[in-house]
């Protein structure tokens, strides 16, 4: 450029040109950055994008190997099921070789069932003949059997009835046994495991063996003892009564009656007599219980007999006595401790004429007597049994009948009362039993204050105190005195029993109160039932084969011919003076007597 020429024209232009370039780059700059910033963002969207991707692929490739896996795994199953199926088709092909085989064999089989059902149906149309003529055999022996067992029954009964028919012929004393169950105090001190068990003192050594046996087996002992019927320990308060029952009906039919319990203390005699309570506990009942013993039920059926009767024709008294110490108090008495004498009459019938006998009218009002007897009667605990009785209870019910008519003040002279060939009134006969040659006795034979004939007969329920060893019972002082008058009483009794069954010439009823006031029963014309009580344990044994023995001592004896409480004479009996007498005696021959 020359020399003076305005240079800052160009300069001017210069920087224009610089600044225009520098704005066009700046602008050029500033569309670079937002080029490069949009190329920023698209970067971080493809960055984004590929992040995305690689996570899908990573998916995807996961998916993949659980997809082969899965395959696999199905391949593997594929497999497997071919092989199965291999296997089933071989099976299917067997079994359809086998299924081919079947008609087959069902055709064999068939036929050979159809030979064995020929072959059995000849055999069977062969036996049916044989078999329907086995069935009436069997049908006839069926009924041949029920007629056999039938006539059994009849045979047993009939041959019962001849034995009891005997029995009284002869005067026999009937002998019922009854054994009771094995009780907890049976066990003494023995330890609760050994109870009952072979060798230990309460192990069963009584065994029921039938109606009529009993048996004492040990290693020691083996009898067997037989009375008129053995009661197992199983055996229910009215199963012995009904067998003691017929005896009752007698009663009515002029004859006196006495049944005894007899056994070792504990063996069950308050049981059977009463029912089970204690003395004082004691509760009559107006309606039957199942628990009640021989002397409610006998007066039950006594009532029950007299309720058949005409009415107002008889009355029944009761009586309760105790024999304590070889005494007799009279239980019914204001004052018990008043001891009371036995009177025997001429005749050797026995009475006890200061003692309270009260009229009653139910089963209730005796039992009521007996309650209030019973609060009084001697009892205390032994080491046997916690309520052991310490006298005899004797319960005496009289039963006071109007005579037939024809003993009455219009018909004895010159009686024209119909006979029959024997001689015996007929309208006797009808009050029942009388048996063949049984003889009347007119002791009893005696007026009521209308002047009418009457006859008293009596029913004697007697609960005796138990027999027992000294040692065993673990009585002292005057438990011990009781226990020893117990015994004596009791071995009198065996001793009268021993005198009457060996005949001898002198029987010794006087030694006790005991056998004195039961005189007439044992040794009279009374029809006499014993009840033997047997404990069935081991520890008991001396008592039960002592008690048993006592009644098979008591069977041997025969009394000769029962007699019935009726006048021998009707016409002796002085109707016309009642004042005279209430109770006649008469000497003369029974009129109706089979003698
Ligand atoms: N057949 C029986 N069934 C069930 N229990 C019975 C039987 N016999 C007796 N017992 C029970 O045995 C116990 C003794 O009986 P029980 O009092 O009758 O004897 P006992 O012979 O009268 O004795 P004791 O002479 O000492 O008075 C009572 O608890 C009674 O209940």
């Amino acid at each position: 450029m020359p020399l003076g020429i305005d240079r800052s024209h160009f300069y001017e232009e210069k920087v224009k040109h610089i600044e225009k370039s520098n704005r066009v780059k700046d602008e050029r700059i500033g569309s670079l950055e937002t080029e490069n910033a949009m190329l920023y963002l698209k970067l971080a969207q493809l960055r984004g994008a590929l992040q995305h991707t690689r996570q899908e692929s990573i998916e995807i490739h996961e998916q993949f190997e659980d997809e082969s896996r899965f395959r696999k795994s199905v391949a593997e199953s594929a497999f497997k099921f071919k092989q199965e199926l291999d296997n089933i088709k071989k099976d299917m092909q067997s079994v359809q070789s086998a299924a081919k085989e079947i008609p087959k064999q069902f055709n064999e089989q068939v036929q050979h069932a159809n030979s064995v059902v020929q072959r059995h149906k000849m055999a069977f149309q062969s036996q049916s003949s044989s078999l329907s003529e086995l069935q009436e055999r069997l049908a006839h022996m069926e009924l041949t059997l029920h007629d056999v067992t039938d006539r059994h029954a009849k045979e047993k009964k009939r041959r019962q009835e001849l034995h009891n028919t005997l029995m009284e012929l002869r005067g026999n004393i009937r002998v019922h046994c009854r054994v009771r169950p094995l009780m907890d105090f049976d066990r003494g001190q023995e330890d609760m495991s050994s109870f009952g068990r072979q060798g230990a003192k309460s192990e069963v050594v009584v065994h029921f063996v039938d109606d009529e046996n009993v048996c004492v087996r040990t290693t020691k002992h083996n009898k067997v003892f037989e009375y008129e019927r053995v009661y197992d320990m199983t055996e229910t308060q009215n199963g012995l009564f009904d067998e003691v029952q017929p005896m009752l009906t007698s009663l009515l039919d002029g004859y006196n009656i006495c049944i005894m319990a007899y056994g070792q203390t504990g063996s069950g005699k308050t049981h059977t007599m009463l029912g089970s309570h204690k003395n004082e506990d004691y509760c009559p009942t107006r309606e039957p219980h199942p628990d009640e013993g021989v002397i409610p039920r006998a007066a039950r059926e006594l009532f029950r007999l007299t309720s058949e009767k005409q009415k107002g024709t008889h009355t029944v008294e009761v009586s309760v006595v105790e024999i304590y110490n070889n005494d007799i108090r009279d239980l019914l008495s204001h004052d018990p401790n008043i001891k009371h004498d036995i009177n025997t009459g001429q005749d050797n019938s026995i009475s006890l004429p200061t003692i309270i006998s009260k009229q009653v009218d139910t089963v209730y009002d005796v039992m009521c007597l007996v309650q209030h007897g019973l609060c009084t009667r001697r009892e205390s605990a032994t080491l046997v049994h916690e309520h052991s009785s310490r006298s005899h209870l004797v319960v005496t019910l009289t039963v006071i009948s109007q005579a037939p008519s024809f003993f009455s003040k219009n018909s004895v002279p010159g009686d024209t009362t119909p006979r029959d060939s024997k001689g015996r009134s007929s309208s006797l006969s009808s009050s029942g039993s009388m048996p063949s040659g049984s003889m009347w006795q007119s002791n009893d034979f005696s007026t009521n204050s209308a002047g009418q004939a009457v006859i008293k007969t009596k029913l004697q329920l007697v609960d005796l105190a138990g027999s027992e060893c000294v040692g065993m019972s673990g009585v002292k002082g005057q438990a011990l005195r009781e226990t020893a008058n117990i015994n004596k009483s009791l071995s009198a009794l065996a001793d009268v029993l021993g005198a009457l069954a060996e005949h001898r010439a002198h029987v010794p009823y006087r030694n006790t109160r005991l056998t004195h006031l039961l005189q007439d029963s044992i040794g009279g014309d009374a029809k006499l039932l014993i009840l033997l009580c047997v404990a069935p344990a081991q520890r008991y044994i001396t008592e039960s084969l002592q008690s048993l023995g006592f009644g098979a001592r008591a069977r041997q004896v025969q009394r000769g011919q029962t007699k019935r409480r009726l006048p021998s004479s009707a016409e002796k009996v002085s109707l016309d003076t009642p004042k005279n007498s209430r109770s006649i005696s008469v000497t003369g021959p029974p009129p109706f007597s089979q003698r």
